[in-house]
C-alpha cells in the first residue's frame, strides 16, 4: 500500500511540472509522461493520453515498479517501463520527466545510429546534479525509436547500469528522458538540456 498524502503531493508536483513544460513548448498536446517516487515499491505517473498542459489530479495514478496499476482502473503511460527501470536502477531517483521538444526531436534525428551526443566545455553542464565543472564530459546516448517499450526499457537499463553518472538520454525522433532526486532537480535538468540542445543545433548551423 502507498501513503495517500505522499501521492497527493507527488500528483501536485507532476501537475505543476506539466503546466510548466507545456507552457515552454516542451510537452505539446498529449505527448510526454512524468512520474514521482512514492516509496521503494510505488510511483505516481501520468495516465496515458492526457493533455499535459491541462493535467488535473485524475490524470495521475499509482503503479508498482512492475508497472501494475494500484487502486486505479486507468491505463498508465504507455512508456511506464522506461520510468520504472530508472527507479529500480537508481534508488536515489525521486522523479523522472519525459518531454517532446522540437530541439530534442530535431537534434536526435541529426545524430547517426549508435552515436551519442557528447556535451563538453559548457558552463551550464553544472546545472546537472553532481557535475562540478565545465570540463566534465557528458555522454547522452541516442536510442532508436520503437513501439517495443519493454525492449527499449531493457536497453536503457543495460546502458545506464554501466554509465551511472549520466543525466539522461534521447530517443531518436521522439524526445528526452531525464531524472533527479527531486522534481525540482528534474525540471532543472530538462531546462539545462534544452539550453544545451539549442547550443549544439546552433553550432551545427554555424559550422556544419
Ligand atoms: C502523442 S505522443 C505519442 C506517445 C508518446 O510518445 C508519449 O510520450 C505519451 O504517451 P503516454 O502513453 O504517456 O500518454
Ligand atoms: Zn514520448
Amino acid at each position: 500500500m502507498f501513503d495517500v498524502t505522499r501521492f497527493a503531493k507527488a500528483a501536485d508536483s507532476i501537475i505543476e511540472a506539466g503546466h510548466f513544460l507545456y507552457q515552454r513548448g516542451w510537452s505539446p498536446a498529449t505527448s510526454s509522461n512524468y512520474s514521482a517516487r512514492l516509496d521503494e515499491h510505488h510511483i505516481a505517473i501520468t495516465v496515458s493520453g492526457r493533455h499535459k498542459g491541462k493535467l488535473h489530479p485524475g490524470d495521475v495514478m499509482v503503479v508498482d515498479l512492475s508497472g501494475h496499476p494500484v487502486q486505479s482502473d486507468c491505463r498508465a503511460s504507455a512508456e511506464t517501463p522506461l520510468h520504472t527501470v530508472l527507479y529500480e536502477l537508481f534508488p536515489e531517483v525521486g522523479a523522472v520527466l519525459h518531454t517532446h521538444s522540437v530541439k530534442a526531436t530535431v537534434l536526435s534525428r541529426l545524430l547517426s545510429a549508435g552515436q551519442s551526443l557528447i556535451l563538453e566545455g559548457y558552463e551550464l553542464q553544472k546545472a546537472f546534479s553532481g557535475v562540478e565543472t565545465h570540463d566534465a564530459t557528458l555522454t547522452i546516448p541516442v536510442f532508436n525509436n520503437t513501439q517495443d517499450i519493454n525492449g527499449l526499457a531493457q536497453k536503457t537499463k543495460q546502458w545506464f547500469a554501466s554509465h551511472q553518472g549520466q543525466p539522461g538520454y534521447l530517443i531518436r525522433g521522439h524526445g528526452l528522458y531525464t531524472w533527479g532526486e527531486t522534481m525540482e532537480d528534474c525540471l532543472r535538468h530538462v531546462e539545462a538540456f534544452e539550453f544545451l540542445f539549442e547550443c549544439e543545433l546552433e553550432a551545427m548551423r554555424v559550422r556544419p
